[in-house]
């Protein structure tokens, strides 16, 4: 059995299994194996990461943003809107096929804009270039995830399983779980705080699927399974993300209204030039959330200097916790006490 067959068994199993108290050391067993096979997946083969394929754009400004969507929901026409880039944008499909950067100028930052092919359902698994496009999500500060107003919910489910099914994280902070390979000594497991999605046994199983059988193990929050996975596994990243609702001029205004209130959601329109002033506003919100997933040494630094000295606030104010959409709430956050979950301390 190949690698794809053995995940869609895997994936066939964990549907058809009821969760329940029962089957949580089977799930758990199920996921971390399911993980297993998606890493190996992702090995890098030639054409994926082969030089010369148009993706390996340089890295350059303060910022990368990366823009993913289904073909034809207007991913060109929002780079040529936004920048002095000019990207062919055309009504059929996959019109764009390389990854084509645009520099965005905002409050005195050069933010890396980057136009991409769209991706179908299987992208992940190699259909069309979507492990190129994804492999450069990966290395982008912040996704937009573009969507066709008059399409429906279905392609923002399909894309997130695409990219999360490759280890990115959208709008969601690196499980506060501290964990240690040791030389010896087994497994030590404690926890701070009461827990109802793990177990010792379940970590424990879960750690000999990954032949793991001496290790450190605190839980600082009350993770899941999948957390946890995430976190021995090690290579996943976390990244805000933008639902942007394009084409909203063929929609009625319940509708519109409707996709705004969505979570992380933001309503555009390319065509009639709605809405670009506050896309461009989020962005800039987004990206300082950024702040607390990067180091802080070099262009990062610069970069959290630039978005605090707007607010008054020291450079590394923005070590904090993801907690929203708002900055506003970040801060109120960080002069209310200690900063929780801090991910600068690598
Ligand atoms: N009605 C309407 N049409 C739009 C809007 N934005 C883009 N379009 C049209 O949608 C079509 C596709 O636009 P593109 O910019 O080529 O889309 P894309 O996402 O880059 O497509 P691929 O490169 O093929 O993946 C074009 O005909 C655009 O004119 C919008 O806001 N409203
Ligand atoms: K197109
Ligand atoms: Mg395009």
């Amino acid at each position: 059995m190949g690698i794809l067959e053995k995940i869609s068994e895997i994936e066939k199993e964990i549907a058809r299994t009821q969760k329940n108290k029962a089957t949580e050391y089977h799930l758990g067993l199920l996921k971390a194996k399911l993980a297993k096979y998606r890493a190996q997946l992702l090995e890098p083969t030639k054409s994926a990461t082969g030089k010369g394929d148009g993706f390996d754009v340089m890295k350059s400004g303060d910022a990368r943003v990366a823009l993913i969507g289904f073909p034809s929901v207007g991913k060109s026409t929002f780079l040529s809107l936004m920048t002095s880039t000019a990207s062919e944008a055309a009504s059929y499909e996959f019109t764009t096929l390389t990854c084509i950067p645009g520099v965005i100028e905002y409050k005195g930052a050069n933010i890396q804009l980057l136009d991409l092919p769209g991706i179908i359902e299987g992208a992940a698994q190699g259909k069309g270039r979507g492990r190129q496009v994804i492999a450069v999500a990966r290395t982008s500060d912040v996704v937009i995830m573009m969507l066709d107003a008059t399409k429906g919910e279905v392609q923002r489910s399909l894309l997130e399983k695409e990219l999360e099914s490759v280890g990115i994280r959208l709008n969601k902070n690196k499980p506060n779980i501290y964990f240690k390979p040791k030389k010896g000594g087994g497994i030590s497991f404690n926890s701070t705080v009461p827990l109802t999605q793990c177990s010792e046994k379940l970590v424990q199983l879960i750690l000999h699927e990954y032949k793991m059988f001496n290790a450190e193990v605190l839980f600082r929050e009350d993770c899941s399974p999948d957390d946890f996975i995430d976190v021995i596994v090690g290579n996943r990243v976390y990244m805000p993300c933008l639902y942007v609702y394009n084409k909203i001029d063929q929609i009625s205004m319940e509708e519109v209204d409707r996709l705004a209130r969505q979570p992380h959601g933001v309503v555009i329109s390319c065509g009639m030039k709605l809405n670009l002033d506050y896309l461009l506003e989020m962005l800039w919100e987004y990206l300082a959330l950024t702040c607390i997933y990067t180091k802080s040494e070099g262009r990062d630094r610069t970069f959290q200097m630039q978005l605090s000295s707007e607010r008054g606030l020291p450079w590394n104010m923005c070590v904090i916790g993801f907690t929203g959409p708002s900055l506003v709430n970040l801060n109120m956050l960080w002069f209310g006490g200690p900063a929780p979950n801090t991910a600068l301390r690598e």
